[in-house]
């Protein structure tokens, strides 16, 4: 999934070496999310009284960048050489191409350097372990209900015949397979919650709730998705509850109402939905047509949640803009 996305990020001329830096970088920054979290808070004061953690943090930000920006000018300047080329076939858009080319409108500028960091940084953080980790939930509930897995290979056989992989065009005609994601990523959202959100304005919900201007703000994801209210029978992972509704395709992104959001909701939903949900439906159709998945003998799935990275992972990728802030501040002081 890393790969994937570093090679969308920065284009497919990459080698093993550079995705490993890339990787290492991004590893430690993500590792000690937790550690420099402090810093967020009356930066002004913190960075002075826990001056030992600023400078490893300005450390660590420094190393991504000279991983990241050699990689940036590289592109930059194959994307010059390219607009000079007469053979535009062979190149492919990458995520930097069109931050290279972005501008910023009303502050009338592009975006520096330091900012395509931060993007490509938020990007290649916040697509790995969400979207594995939703992949593993998936294979494991696969496992759990062999019936389950056994109508998701009846149904790839009907499409594909006998070929030995499955296109990504191929999956808009596997609805059962869909089902077996949108049930995944509702009894397992990888995230818990969103992104912490605030209220411009104070407001006041429901003639009953006052939510003050800039208080922080955030969704039961987990939630919502075993709701006995909304769910007939929530924690069990039955298919049915997608593919009764022939009429319209179940909407993941809330627009038509909200009865789970694993990716958000509204304006600030997650701008990668459409291509994890492409990722999760092309990799659990290519798993399950080329093996079986089992338990070992003796073993049962244990489908218990315990907290581990993605949670990181949204504070990290909250910690990207306030990177940003540190970064600015840092330069103004
Ligand atoms: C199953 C996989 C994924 C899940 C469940 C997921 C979920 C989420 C959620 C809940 C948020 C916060 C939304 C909010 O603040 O209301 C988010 C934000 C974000 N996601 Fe995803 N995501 C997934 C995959 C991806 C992928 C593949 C990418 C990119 C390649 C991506 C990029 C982002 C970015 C950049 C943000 C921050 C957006 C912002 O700052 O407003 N995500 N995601």
């Amino acid at each position: 999934m890393f790969c994937l996305l570093v090679l969308m990020c920065f284009g497919d001329k990459l080698d093993e070496s550079q995705i490993k830096k890339i990787e290492n970088v991004q590893r430690r920054l993500l590792l000690a999310v937790g550690k420099f979290n402090i810093l967020n808070f009356w930066p002004r004061l913190t960075k002075i009284i826990f001056f030992k953690k600023w400078i490893q943090f300005l450390q660590v930000r420094r190393d991504q960048e000279n991983v990241l920006v050699t990689l940036i000018r590289a592109r930059k300047k194959m994307k010059e050489e390219e607009s000079l080329s007469v053979n535009k076939e062979e190149y492919v858009l990458s995520y930097v191409d069109t931050l290279l080319d972005l501008q910023l409108h009303e502050e009338k500028r592009k975006l520096s350097e330091e900012e395509i960091v931060s993007l490509c940084s938020e990007f290649l953080s916040a697509g790995t372990e969400s979207t594995s980790t939703a992949l593993q939930w998936i294979m494991g509930n696969l496992v759990k209900h062999p019936h389950v897995q056994e109508k998701v290979y009846t149904e790839i056989r009907g499409v594909v015949g006998e070929n030995e992989e499955v296109k990504n065009e191929e999956l808009q005609e596997m609805p059962y397979l869909k089902a077996v994601i949108l049930e995944g990523l509702r009894r397992h959202p990888p995230g818990h919650f969103v992104l912490p959100h605030a209220v411009t304005e104070d407001f006041v919900l429901d003639d009953k709730y006052v939510i003050p201007k800039d208080g922080s703000v955030n969704f039961m994801v987990a939630d919502m998705g075993w709701d006995p209210k909304v769910w007939e029978d929530p924690m069990a992972f039955k298919l049915e509850r997608f593919l009764n509704d022939h009429d319209q395709d179940f909407d993941i992104t809330g627009g038509r109402e909200i009865k789970m959001m694993p990716f958000g909701a509204g304006r600030r939903i997650c701008p990668g939905f459409g291509l994890a949900m492409l990722y999760l439906e092309y990799f659990v159709a290519n798993l399950v047509w080329n093996f079986e998945w089992k338990a070992m003998d003796g073993d049962e799935v244990d489908l218990t949640e315990k907290q581990e990275f993605t949670w990181l992972l949204q504070a990290a990728a909250a910690a990207n803009h306030a990177q940003i802030t540190l970064q600015l501040f840092g330069k103004k002081i």
